[in-house]
Order: structure tokens, then C-alpha cells, then sequence
């Protein structure tokens, strides 16, 4: 189904009766990350799938500041509301999980509890901020530049994502295809809008989130296993799964083992809290 909000068309996927769990997919994703997911969930969640921002079937609006966490979560309520929907549950994945925990933060009154795979709380130090904010300024230039088939060879080689380099054909493909569909103002403009350097450090704010956050992290990825043991410092109720084998995006390199940790992990935490 869209739902506008704020003039922006939003595309989002419901699925299933139970309580509410909101999927926020990664950067050059969309709601078809979770594909191969929702139908299980489903039977114990109402799975709700949003194209965020620039990306898959919602609109990539040419202003900047529609890209903006505090815009972005501000639609995330509002299409919450619109699907009468009071409180959730959060998924986020690398960037849907920056998103999932400025919007957990910041209207605590609509997030129950939080699944956290491979995500950040964004970075404290002005000089990082600096040069994240420069070099994602960059990026969005060259993605305008050379067009979006040129961005997708370049991003699905970076080092971050050097563990999927073994994966199989009809996988690989397929997250091809998803990155390949995406338009370049759109992904321009949430490096600019959203982007990790871009977005306000949440560090200070995290010990204020009251609810459980189940925080999934691939072992072979370091940077984010970094994070993810430093935000278990700062949170009241969290735990942290560290899948073996895998890199950053644990859901395509297990997807078996990511299936079962938000349908049995997940949901056997919150129901002990
Ligand atoms: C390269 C870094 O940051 C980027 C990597 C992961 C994030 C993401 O959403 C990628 C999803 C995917 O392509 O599978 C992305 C983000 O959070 O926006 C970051 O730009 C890094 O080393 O931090």
C-alpha cells in the first residue's frame, strides 16, 4: 500500500495480526530485504515493511531535507498512526537500525522493544562527523555522476562486505537487482539527508531507552561487534548475539539463523521482560 505523509508517498507492506514489528531495511535496500522473512514472522508479528526515503517504491524527493532523521522519523509516526498502530516493536539493519534508534529515542512512547543488526548509534567525535559527512557528500556526488549502475559496482565491493564475496549466484543477484532499482537522487540525498556522520550522535541519549534491545552482529565484522559491545555499556536491558561465520549483513549470510533469532530469540526475551 502508499501512505502520504508530508507530500512523500510511502510504500509499506503489512503482514500478520500479532504485535506490531517494524521493518527498517539498510541503506540501497528496500521492504523486499525482508522477503524471505515475513512470511514466518508474520504467524507471530504484525510485520510492518516500510521503503524508506529515497529508496524501493517511496518517493526520492530532490529536497534534502525531507531525508532528515528528525523528517524521517516524524513519517515514521505518522504512518504508524495512519495504520492505527500505537506501539511497536523495531527492526533495524545498518542504516534502517540508525533510523530504528533515533526513532526509539525519540518518540519512546510508540517503541516497545528494539533488534538492533548491525547498527550504530552514529559518531560523538566533531572531527569523525567532519569527514563521514565529506566523504558520504562524495559518494552522493559521484552516485549523481556516474549514475547508479557504477555506485552498486563500487558499494557491493567495499571492504565491509568482503564476506559476501563466497555467497551463492541467486543471492548475490538478487541484492544486485534490489540496489540496481533504486533511483540516484534517492540515494544521494539519504547519504546527504540521513548518513551516519550526517545524523546526531545518539550515544548520550541511549542509557534513556528504557525498553529491551536485542543487538545482532555478524563475528566477522569487528567495526560493528565493536559498537555493538559499546552500546551494551550504555543500555539498561540489552543482550547482544554474535552470529559466527558472518559479516555486516547477517540476514543474507544466515538466514536461517537470523530467521530464528527475531522469531524465538527476540520474541522470548521481550515475553521474560
Ligand atoms: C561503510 C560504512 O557505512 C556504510 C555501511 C553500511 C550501512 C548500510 O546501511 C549498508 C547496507 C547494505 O548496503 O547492506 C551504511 C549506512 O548506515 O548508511 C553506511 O553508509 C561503514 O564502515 O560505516
Amino acid at each position: 500500500m502508499i501512505i502520504n505523509v508530508h507530500g512523500i508517498d510511502y510504500a509499506v507492506e503489512v503482514k500478520g495480526e500479532g504485535d506490531p514489528l517494524l521493518l527498517l531495511h539498510g541503506f540501497t535496500g528496500s521492504k523486499k530485504t525482508w522477503a524471505p522473512f515475513t512470511s514466518q514472522w508474520s504467524k507471530r508479528y504484525k510485520t510492518i515493511a516500510i521503503d524508506i526515503i529515497g529508496h524501493g517504491e517511496t518517493a526520492s524527493p530532490e529536497d534534502v531535507a525531507y531525508y532528515s532523521m528528525e523528517s524521517v522519523a516524524r513519517s515514521l509516526n505518522e504512518i504508524l498512526q495512519t495504520l492505527g498502530i500505537e506501539q511497536t516493536h523495531l527492526l533495524g539493519y545498518s542504516m534502517g537500525g540508525r533510523l530504528a534508534l533515533y526513532f526509539a529515542l525519540h518518540y519512546p512512547r510508540v517503541v516497545m522493544n528494539l533488534i538492533l543488526e548491525s547498527a550504530s548509534p552514529g559518531l560523538t567525535s566533531p572531527v569523525e562527523r567532519n569527514t563521514r559527512i565529506e566523504n558520504d557528500h562524495r559518494l552522493a556526488e559521484r552516485i549523481i555522476s556516474e549514475g547508479v549502475g557504477a555506485f552498486v559496482a563500487y558499494w557491493e565491493k567495499i571492504p565491509l562486505f568482503a564476506t559476501q564475496e563466497n555467497l551463492p549466484e541467486h543471492v548475490t543477484s538478487a541484492i544486485r537487482k534490489e540496489r540496481l532499482d533504486q533511483k540516484a537522487i534517492g540515494l544521494a540525498n539519504s547519504l546527504r539527508g540521513m548518513g551516519t556522520g550526517q545524523q546526531p550522535s545518539l550515544w548520550e541519549a541511549l542509557p534513556t531507552f528504557r525498553h529491551s534491545v536485542l543487538m545482532v552482529v555478524g563475528a566477522r565484522d569487528q567495526k560493528f561487534v565493536n559498537i555493538a559491545e559499546r552500546m551494551k555499556q550504555c543500555f539498561e536491558k540489552s543482550k547482544i548475539i554474535v552470529v559466527p561465520h558472518v559479516g555486516h549483513a547477517v540476514h543474507v549470510e544466515d538466514s536461517i539463523k537470523f530467521a530464528k533469532i527475531v522469531y524465538e530469540d527476540f520474541y522470548h526475551m521481550i515475553e521474560n521482560h
